[in-house]
């Protein structure tokens, strides 16, 4: 009995430090008038796709958004299974990297619009946009450095979602458009303020108003993509990611882990508090295995 309450006791606290660490990562919360489980039960009214990931040996997972009926669109349990499967990844101690993609040659076409007819009243699109927002600051923050490879079409949230990853790879005749003006809306998943970090307000502001087609050129001179593949098809250009992402992921998990915390700090945080958390993390660093490692080898590096 007293060992059953011990356990009882232990999973309390481990739940506990667990959804307080997850408020800590997310934006919104009940202090935002913000219930969760009220839009939670909504989205789940709105079925079908799925959101799959599989994690694999080297540190690298692949997150497929599943519903190529609707150009995967995102069905109200596809949201609600993406922030699961990043609750997942949090709680992936050996992952270094995340490649988003999407099912049968195409990325994403935004939130399905079958849904959002349903929903268009402003309490339910404002607990949803601060779902989505929550999801995808979360996302953007795991240390997992993260990939968006664009194949066919990223649109409307699709376009948000690539913003939310460290990169983006767009395969030849791929495009990414925020189409939101053209329904009559501007980003709500954050991917506005995403983007004017990204390329600037100024470039910003021609995407978003001008409701602009993004090709894998002109992606890669305004700084939204880093590379164009040289395949268009499915398979073969997420065996390319893989190999483009690996450059950044090859070396000791730990490592590679704290070198994206130290850029979310860079990127998130003013200076100094960025400077304080850059210190922490180098504590977890120094004078671990890798670095003793190192100090014996003593790499020139040539
Ligand atoms: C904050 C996010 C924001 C919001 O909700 O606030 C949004 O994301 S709004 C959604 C923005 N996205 C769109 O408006 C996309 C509309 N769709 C299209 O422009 C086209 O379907 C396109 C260009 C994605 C694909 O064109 P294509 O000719 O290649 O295929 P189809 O049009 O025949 O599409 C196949 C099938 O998919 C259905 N579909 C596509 N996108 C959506 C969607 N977002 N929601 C629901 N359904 C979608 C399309 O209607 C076709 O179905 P069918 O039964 O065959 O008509």
């Amino acid at each position: 009995m007293e060992m059953a309450l011990a356990l009882w006791k232990n999973l309390l606290q481990t739940t506990k430090k667990r959804i307080l660490q997850q408020r800590r990562l997310s934006l919104y919360n009940g202090a935002h008038g913000y219930e969760e489980e009220l839009i939670k039960k909504k989205l789940q009214q709105f079925s079908g796709g799925s959101i799959n990931l599989s994690k694999k040996d080297n540190g690298i997972g692949i997150l497929t958004l599943n519903n190529p009926k609707l150009m995967n669109a995102f069905t109200g349990t596809m949201m609600v299974e993406l922030q699961e499967r990043v609750t997942e990844l949090e709680n992936w101690k050996d992952g270094k990297g995340l490649i988003i993609h999407g099912a049968e040659n195409t990325f994403c076409s935004g939130s399905d619009l079958n849904a959002v007819k349903e929903i268009s009243n402003s309490q339910d699109g404002m607990y949803m946009c601060m779902f989505m927002q929550n999801t995808l600051t979360r996302l953007m923050r795991l240390p997992l450095i993260s990939v968006a490879l664009v194949q066919g079409k990223a649109f409307g949230g699709g376009a948000e979602l690539t913003t939310a990853c460290d990169f983006r790879l767009m395969t030849p005749g791929s495009e990414i458009r925020f189409v939101h003006k053209h329904m009559g809306l501007v980003p709500g998943w954050g991917g506005g303020a995403r983007l004017v970090r990204i390329v600037g307000s100024g470039a910003a502001l021609q995407l978003l108003a001008g409701a602009a087609r993004v090709d894998p050129e002109r992606a890669l001179s305004l700084g939204l993509s880093q590379e164009t593949l040289p395949s268009s098809d499915g398979t073969t250009a997420l065996g390319q990611a893989r190999t483009w992402l690996a450059q950044y992921t090859e070396g000791p998990t730990t490592v590679i882990r704290a070198v994206k915390n130290v850029v979310t700090a860079g990127r998130e945080l003013p200076l100094e508090a960025a400077l304080r958390t850059e210190k922490d993390i180098f504590g977890t660093v120094w004078g671990g295995p890798a670095n003793l490692q190192a100090l014996v080898r003593r790499p020139k590096h040539k």
